[in-house]
């Protein structure tokens, strides 16, 4: 069985917007309402389960679940921090599930494809994560001075989703919190318990919907895949 957990639950303070960035709209659709889509339509996710801030519960439900007719989600609700979110998020797993994918609800534009593809090479290599090479040059930068520029052609920008067997990211979660260390992705959890994380290509157009220009992009983004 294959989970996904949807993260949505943090307060997207550098969007700077009246409401959770995850409910704005690209073209007329709410963020997360777009990244559930693909996993709702996907043949190979078993289980959906979204994890959202206690107080939008109601909002999650009707503007998105019922709105859009998405049955049978799971919800959790959010923590401190994005891990602290996934912890809960992990909880509520079902017995039976073996590939936990996490993503940012975020992360619009993540395709079936894509899910597909970490499903598969998660079953492989049980840890993997999605993303990009670079296209600029990498700066190390200390005081606003350079300190080293790492070699472009290993360097690669970490997305979502990032895919576990279920086993592994239990165990890289409760290590995590037995050390009291937080990550800034999942796959910092299990690098850290000696795990071999394997990459898998994902797309430029996965981008994080992050600060104001971010809904620009996001809007030709959604014109030119739909
Ligand atoms: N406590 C948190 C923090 C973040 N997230 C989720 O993790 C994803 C990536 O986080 P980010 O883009 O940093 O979102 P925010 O924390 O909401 O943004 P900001 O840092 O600007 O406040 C988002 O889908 C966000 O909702 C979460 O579920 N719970
Ligand atoms: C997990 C992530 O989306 C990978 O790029 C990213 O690390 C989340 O970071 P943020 O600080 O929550 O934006």
């Amino acid at each position: 069985m294959n989970s996904a957990i949807i993260v949505a639950a943090g307060s997207g303070k550098r969007m700077k917007a009246n409401i959770n960035k995850q409910f704005l709209c690209i073209n007329k659709k709410e963020v997360l309402a777009h990244a559930i889509e693909k996993f709702y339509r996907c043949d190979e996710i078993d289980e959906i389960i979204v994890c959202i801030r206690k107080d939008e519960e109601n909002m999650f439900r009707e503007l998105i679940a019922e709105k859009y007719g998405y049955e049978n989600i799971k919800i959790a609700y959010g923590g401190a921090e994005r891990q602290d979110t996934i912890k809960n998020g992990l909880e509520k797993l079902d017995e039976n599930s073996e590939i936990v994918l996490i993503h940012d609800g975020a992360r619009p534009f993540i395709t079936e494809e894509i899910i597909k593809d970490a499903i598969e090479k998660t079953k492989e290599y049980g840890a993997t994560v999605v993303g990009v090479p670079v296209k600029d040059t990498i700066k190390i930068v200390k005081d606003g001075v350079i300190e080293d520029t790492p070699d472009r052609s290993i360097v690669w920008a970490a997305q979502t989703p990032q895919s576990f067997k279920r086993d592994i990211v239990e165990k890289a979660y409760k290590k995590a919190y037995e050390d009291g260390f937080y990550g800034t992705d999942d796959a910092m959890l299990a690098e850290k318990v000696g795990y071999r994380v394997h990459m898998v290509m994902g797309s430029y157009d996965n981008i994080k919907i992050t600060s104001p220009e971010d809904l620009g992009f996001a809007e030709s983004i959604e014109k030119r895949i739909r």
